[in-house]
C-alpha cells in the first residue's frame, strides 16, 4: 500500500481540508506507511499529529523512524525537514487519506452497519451468523467484542474500541478484502462520528436500533442532542436504511433518513402490538412473539408492505439467546440479511444457534441461586434485562452485582440506582472499570440514589468478593445478576487494562469452591 504526496494534496483540497502545505523534499513523494502513532512508524510514512494527549516529541520520534510527511492542524518545529500538510480538521483528514492509502477497501465489501444505544453487538452477531450460513467464511465482523478479518483463528482479535480509529478501520477492511471477505458487519458508535473515525465512509445498509440517554459527559457527548445528532449520521451515510419504529425520537430519526434516502430504500420494523402515533406510518415488518422464556425465543416475522414481501424473509424464527428484547435485535438482523439476498430458510438456520460472549450467560450454583452474567451497563439495558428476568421467574428475589465505570458515562450512576429501586432486592456495589476515579467513591454515588428501605445494599469493592457474597447470600429460588462487564477480560484501572478472568469464569470458580 502506498500514497503519493500529490494524491494527499488533491484529496485534502477536494474535501476542503487543506489550509497550507510546505513541501521540503522532492524525492520523498511516496509514502509506504501511514500512522498516528510514532511507535509504529517504519520507513517513509505519512504521520498524523492527533489527539488530546499528543506531544510534539512524538513527531520527532516519527521523523527519526523515517516519516517523510506530517499532517497536523498547526505547524510544528519538530517537523522541520518534513513535508507538512496543515489541515482544518485532523481526524477528517486522517479518514480521507486512510481510505485512499488502503485503496478504498469498502468498495469491495457489502457493508452493513448498526447504531443504537443498545443491541448493536447482538444484532451484528446475529447478522453475521445468518450471512455466514449463506456465505461461509466470507463475512467479516467489527464489533465491541472482537474483529474478524478472515476465516482463520489468527484473523480474529479482541477490539479496543467499538468502532476503531479511521486508519485502523481501513487497515482492517483491507485485510478483510485481501483475506477473501465479501461482507462486513460493523457497529458504529456515536463516538465514531463525533471523532470522525468513519468520516466519508458510506454503508450499503445502515440500522438505527434505538436511542436512550447514555454516553453523555466528559470525553463523550456534551449533550443528548449531540449524542442523537451523531447517531443520525449513520442514516445519512447509508444507501438503504432500516429503522426500529419503536425507538424514542422516532420522528427525528425518520426525518434524518428521509432527507437523504428515498422511501423505497427505507424499511421500518416494529413488534406486532405496537401502535405508531401516525397510523398511516408504513411499517414494513412486524415481529410477533410466540414464546420468549428461559430456554428460547420464538417469533414470527411478518412482512406487511410489498417491498417487505419481496425480500422473502417472512416466517418463523427461533433464537437460543434468551431475553425478549433480542427478538427486536434478531428482526433487524434478518432484514439486514434479507437485503443482502438471504432467504428465510437460510436466515432461520443461521440465527438459531448464535450465542454472544457475555450476553445472557447463565449457570445454576448448587444450593444457591440462578446466576446470569450480562453486559447490561446502562439504564435501558438493565431495565430490559431485569424486567425480563422478573417476569420469567415470577417476581423473584433479585440480587444485582454492579459497579459503574470511571471517567465516562457519569449519568449511569444515578440510572443504576433508579433501575435497582425498580427491580432489585439486594445490590452489591463493586468495581467496574474505575479508570482514574475511585471505585469506592463511584459506589457511594450509586448508593446515594438507592432507596435503602426497598433495596438492601452491600458495598464490596473487590469484584470477586462481591460476586461471591451475592452467590453465598442467594437461596436456590433467587436470581443473581452479575452486570456490566459481560465477557470483558480486563478492568481499566488508572490507564492500565488490568487482566480480569471474566465474570462467568469467576462465578464458576466460586461455584466450585462452594461445592467443595
Ligand atoms: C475520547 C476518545 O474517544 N478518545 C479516543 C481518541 O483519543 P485521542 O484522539 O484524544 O488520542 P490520544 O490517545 O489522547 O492521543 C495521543 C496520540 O499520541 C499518539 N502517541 C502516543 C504515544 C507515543 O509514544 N506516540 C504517539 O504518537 C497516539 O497514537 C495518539 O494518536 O483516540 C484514541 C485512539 O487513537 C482512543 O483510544 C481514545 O478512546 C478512548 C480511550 C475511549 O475510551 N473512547 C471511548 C469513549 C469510545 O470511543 N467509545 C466508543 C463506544 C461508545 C459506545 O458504546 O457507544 C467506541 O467506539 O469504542
Ligand atoms: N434491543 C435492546 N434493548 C434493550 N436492551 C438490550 C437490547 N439488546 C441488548 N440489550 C441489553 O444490552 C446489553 C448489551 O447489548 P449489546 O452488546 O448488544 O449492545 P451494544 O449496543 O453493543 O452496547 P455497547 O454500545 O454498550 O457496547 C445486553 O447484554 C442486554 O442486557
Amino acid at each position: 500500500m502506498a500514497i503519493s504526496l500529490t494524491a494527499c494534496i488533491l484529496l485534502l483540497k477536494e474535501h476542503h481540508l487543506l489550509k497550507s502545505s510546505a513541501i521540503q523534499s522532492e524525492d520523498a513523494q511516496t509514502m509506504t506507511g501511514i500512522s498516528y502513532d510514532s511507535r509504529k512508524v517504519e520507513g517513509p510514512t505519512l504521520f498524523f499529529c492527533k489527539g488530546t494527549k499528543f506531544r510534539p516529541i512524538y513527531l520527532s520520534m516519527a521523523r527519526d523512524k523515517g516519516a517523510t510527511t506530517y499532517v497536523a492542524e498547526k505547524p510544528y518545529v519538530e517537523g522541520n525537514g518534513l513535508n507538512a500538510l496543515i489541515v482544518t480538521n485532523i481526524t477528517k483528514a486522517m479518514s480521507i487519506l486512510g481510505a485512499a492509502f488502503y485503496d478504498f477497501p469498502q468498495d469491495d465489501l457489502h457493508v452493513i452497519a448498526f447504531t443504537g444505544t443498545k443491541g448493536k453487538t447482538t444484532s451484528a452477531y446475529f447478522t453475521r451468523g445468518i450471512l455466514e450460513a449463506a456465505h461461509p467464511k466470507h463475512v467479516a465482523l467489527f464489533s465491541t467484542i472482537d474483529r474478524i478479518v478472515g476465516p482463520d483463528p489468527d484473523q480474529r482479535f479482541k477490539s479496543d474500541l467499538t468502532t476503531p480509529e479511521s486508519l485502523d478501520l481501513f487497515h482492517d477492511m483491507r485485510e478483510a478484502v485481501d483475506n477473501g471477505m465479501t461482507h462486513l458487519v460493523m457497529e458504529v458508535s456515536s463516538q465514531a462520528y463525533l471523532r470522525n473515525r468513519v468520516f466519508g465512509l458510506t454503508y450499503d445498509v445502515g440500522f438505527f436500533l434505538n436511542i436512550s440517554p447514555d454516553h453523555i459527559g466528559p470525553n463523550e457527548h456534551p449533550t443528548f442532542a449531540n449524542y442523537l445528532h451523531n447517531k443520525l449520521q449513520l442514516l445519512v451515510n447509508s444507501r438503504k436504511v432500516v429503522i426500529n419504529a419503536e425507538t424514542d425520537h422516532f420522528d427525528e430519526v425518520y426525518a434524518a433518513a428521509r432527507t437523504t434516502t428515498y422511501d423505497d430504500s427505507i424499511y421500518l420494523f416494529a413488534s406486532a402490538g405496537f401502535q405508531p402515533e401516525d397510523p398511516t406510518l408504513p411499517i414494513d415488518f412486524r415481529f410477533d412473539s410466540s414464546e420468549a422464556d428461559l430456554e428460547t425465543s420464538k417469533f414470527t416475522l411478518i412482512p406487511v408492505t410489498d417491498k417487505a414481501v419481496e425480500l422473502n424473509i417472512g416466517g418463523s424464527y427461533s433464537l437460543s439467546l434468551i431475553g425478549d428484547y433480542n427478538e427486536s435485535n434478531a428482526t433487524a438482523a434478518i432484514i439486514g440479511a434479507g437485503l443482502a439476498g438471504v432467504d428465510a430458510t437460510t436466515a432461520a438456520a443461521g440465527i438459531k444457534n448464535v450465542q454472544i460472549p457475555g450476553r445472557m450467560e447463565a449457570t445454576n450454583v448448587a444450593g444457591h441461586g440462578h446466576v446470569y452474567v450480562d453486559y447490561a451497563h446502562n439504564y435501558a439495558s438493565m431495565k430490559a434485562l431485569l424486567s425480563f428476568l422478573n417476569a420469567e421467574y415470577n417476581n423473584p428475589n433479585i440480587r444485582v452485582v454492579i459497579g459503574a465505570p470511571g471517567d465516562k458515562g457519569v449519568s449511569r450512576r444515578a440510572d443504576f440506582a433508579k433501575v435497582l429501586n425498580e427491580y432489585a432486592d439486594e445490590a452489591y456495589l463493586t468495581t467496574d472499570d474505575p479508570g482514574f476515579e475511585s471505585a469506592d467513591a463511584i459506589a457511594d454515588q450509586i448508593r446515594e440514589g438507592i432507596d435503602e428501605d426497598r433495596v438492601q445494599v452491600k458495598k464490596i469493592i473487590d469484584r470477586r468478593e462481591a460476586i461471591k457474597t451475592a452467590i453465598e447470600d442467594s437461596r436456590p429460588e433467587d436470581i443473581v445478576v452479575v452486570a456490566g462487564k459481560g465477557a470483558d477480560p480486563y478492568q481499566k484501572v488508572r490507564g492500565v487494562d488490568t487482566p480480569w478472568p471474566k465474570d462467568m469464569v469467576v462465578v464458576k470458580e466460586i461455584a466450585k469452591e462452594l461445592a467443595e
